[in-house]
């Protein structure tokens, strides 16, 4: 199934009609830019266009009040005068005679897209929409927004589809104040927004966007709001923050739809975000959320103001939702010490709420920037001023890398009893083998040196690699005899030869050579039950689950709690993903971790399964096409002896992988 691309150009037909140095950044060439960059770089042909739509009245009040729209209606007949008075009753906001059908067609694209995915017509899609809709209230328009798109979708889901549970993440710089007060008290919405906050200095400087509104009575625990109290916030940053809450929450909420307020002034260049993550961090983003509610996202475009790091950024979340590979992290920094308390503090203001964070750890105490400064009288503010606006230092980053998507996207190097599944190519090494590289496999790997099948299999792996490191191929399966001796031999060949970093995650027990990570180049971790005296050890880390991998609840926790965050900090070229025999794991556990491994070495994913286990085969490689892994069901609180034992591992390591911190460092 498709991606949905739902764009008008009569939806730049408004603008500021007077001064107004707060408003002047929302301009028509937002869209404009945007929709010319997906046309430019050949993404809007590979989307399914679909046409956008006025929303009804019965629509918009699904979000606003009668009185609200009833005015909102008279604005087209205004004079300029009448304008500029009936904008003055709003904050941040202007109104134009055509704003009012624009604010229409921009909630009724946001309707369309979801019809088109809740019906299957396609997987996912974006929209490219202005008014921007996530600050609009009941009654109130605000911060350039009018009509509440995505709260009105949320409810306009519920009510024509009967989902249970919708999931918005807005990612968006501002706190989206208006779908926080919509559905504050309403557990079958969960709310997740990061902003810009500044102990309540930013606009729109409200002491309902920090991390202790968790929401209300049975909403409680499903508002989550990250306040960002320092500008500058990277990549690691946000990545830290989707692997250590919203995910982990996500998964146990188990949503049947993804709404995002896909606002990009969070990116690098923009003057109200004034953050440096880069473009391609919303490609990750975008990977994150893909198998949950099982692919059905739908994107709203909320803010974004620098034009070229809004066309980057809006590229790279299309072409994610496209299914291309994603680009590979680029050496991340580890989250600063501000985003290190935001973190602490809002996983503790929601211990009580979810069973994922039961164990994190406690508000910190003696740091500084927790306490709220309360905004004294006349305080400055920190965003932009008015005419006297400083220029801000031009930002310039790198382009996003092109993302070329390999000819071949899964390899598989079967049997020749097994079928190979639609859209994926059989691979086994034709060439007669180079003698010097049989006669090396033959001595270290093989027992019985005559046993050409697995010769074969070994040299047919071997070359998969290869191919892959030519990113000519993208993916690669492989049924093997002994997948311990194969891992082995593709991780010699790999870290000597190629001299690339391979990330090897282990699922189930079994033992691991461990001379394969005395090189640096290789990181092991293994998911199984066993208790071994082996401590971990930087580059073997072992997790060690009480009932085993057949714990999806302790699975999930270990995966984006340690496993995410070790390799999107180690940045591999190649990920080697063994399915140890018995494991124990889930069939849709395990196409989760497929898809969600494609976050590293631009999908470069090679799956080893023993030979008896031909019948994962075909799931295997429907995850290794890109299609989205089936929703889990709704998890269950992990064992407290599993949690209490990765977060000892966790602590352990953190010095080591900086990107497991959840907690800023204790001052004195
Ligand atoms: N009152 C002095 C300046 C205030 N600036 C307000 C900017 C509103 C931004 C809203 C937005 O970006 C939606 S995504
Ligand atoms: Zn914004």
């Amino acid at each position: 199934m498709g991606t949905a691309l739902i764009y008008d150009d009569e939806m730049t037909k408004y603008k500021l009609l007077w001064v107004d140095p707060a408003c002047k950044i929302e301009v028509p060439e937002r869209l404009t830019v945007s929709h010319e960059a997906l046309v430019r770089t050949g993404l809007a042909d590979r989307c399914v266009s679909v046409p956008v739509r006025e929303a009804t009245d019965a629509e918009i009040l699904l979000a606003h009040s009668e009185e609200y729209l009833e005015a909102v209606k008279k604005t087209p007949y205004m004079s300029l005068e009448d304008l500029m008075e009936f904008t003055r009753q709003y904050g941040d906001v202007y109104f134009h005679p055509n704003i009012y059908h624009c604010a229409k067609l921009a909630a009724g694209a946001a309707l369309q897209l979801v019809d088109s995915v809740m019906t299957g017509k396609v997987r996912n899609g974006m929209t490219l929409v202005r008014p921007p809709g996530h600050h609009s209230m009941r009654s109130a328009a605000n911060g350039f927004c009018v009509f509440n798109n995505v709260a009105i979708a949320a409810r306009y889901a519920k009510q024509k589809y009967g989902v249970q549970r919708v999931l918005i993440v807005d990612w968006d710089i501002h706190h989206g104040q208006g779908v926080q007060y919509c559905f504050e008290d309403d557990p079958s919405v969960l709310y997740f927004s990061w902003h810009r906050y500044e102990h309540q200095k930013f606009w729109p400087h409200l002491r309902n966007s920090d991390y202790d509104i968790v929401g209300k009575e049975k909403g409680a625990g499903f508002n989550i709001n990250v306040p960002w109290n320092k500008v500058g916030m990277e990549n690691g940053d946000y990545l830290s923050v989707f692997c250590h809450v919203l995910l982990p929450v996500a998964y146990e909420f188990c949503p049947d739809l993804v709404l995002v307020c896909a606002g990009f002034d969070s990116a690098i260049g923009d003057p109200e975000g004034e953050m440096c993550a880069t473009p391609d961090v919303f490609a990750h983003l975008t990977h994150l959320l893909m198998n949950l509610a099982g692919g059905k996202l739908c994107a709203v475009l909320e803010g974004g103001y620098n034009l070229t790091s809004l066309a980057q950024s809006v590229c790279q979340t299309v072409q994610t939702l496209l299914g291309d590979p994603v680009p590979r992290p680029a050496s991340l920094n580890s989250p600063c010490i501000s985003a290190l308390e935001s973190l602490q503090c809002v996983r503790s203001a929601h211990k009580a709420y979810w069973s994922c964070l039961k164990h994190a750890a406690d508000l910190p105490t003696s740091t500084i920037s927790t306490k709220r400064i309360k905004l004294r009288e006349g305080e400055e503010t920190t965003e932009k001023g008015g005419e006297e606006e400083k220029d801000a230092e031009e930002k310039v980053w790198p382009e996003p890398p092109k993302r070329v998507t390999p000819p071949v996207c899964a390899a598989l190097v079967l049997p020749d009893d097994v079928a190979c599944p639609e859209g994926c190519e059989r691979f086994s090494f034709s060439e007669d083998l180079d003698p010097l590289l049989a006669s090396k496999l033959r001595e270290s790997f093989l027992r019985d040196a005559d046993d050409s099948t697995a010769l074969i299999t070994i040299s047919s792996l071997i070359a998969l690699t290869e191919k892959m490191e030519k990113n000519e191929i993208c993916s690669g399966l492989a049924l093997v005899r002994d997948v311990t001796k194969a891992m082995t031999s593709i991780v010699q060949h790999v870290t000597t030869v190629l001299s690339n970093r391979v990330l090897v995650v282990c699922v189930g027990d079994g033992n691991v050579p461990s001379h394969i990570t005395e090189d640096r180049e290789t990181l092991v971790v293994q998911m199984g039950s066993a208790q071994t005296d082996e401590q971990s050890c930087k580059y073997y880390i072992r997790v060690c689950l009480k009932k085993g991998c057949s714990d999806t609840s302790g699975f999930v926790q270990a995966v984006f709690g340690l496993l995410l965050p070790l390799g999107y900090e180690y940045d591999p070229s190649l990920v080697v993903l063994v399915r140890m025999p018995d494991s124990g794991v889930s069939d849709s556990l395990w196409q989760q971790l497929t898809g969600l491994l494609q976050s590293f070495a631009l999908g470069h994913t090679l799956v080893l399964l023993q030979e008896e286990e031909k019948a994962l085969v075909g799931l295997t490689a429907s995850s290794l096409l890109g299609n989205p892994a089936p929703s889990l069901k709704q998890l269950q609180a992990p064992l407290t002896e599993d949690v209490e034992a990765l977060e000892r591992l966790r602590h352990r390591l953190q010095a080591d992988w900086k990107l497991l911190q959840t907690t800023a460092p204790q001052t004195q």
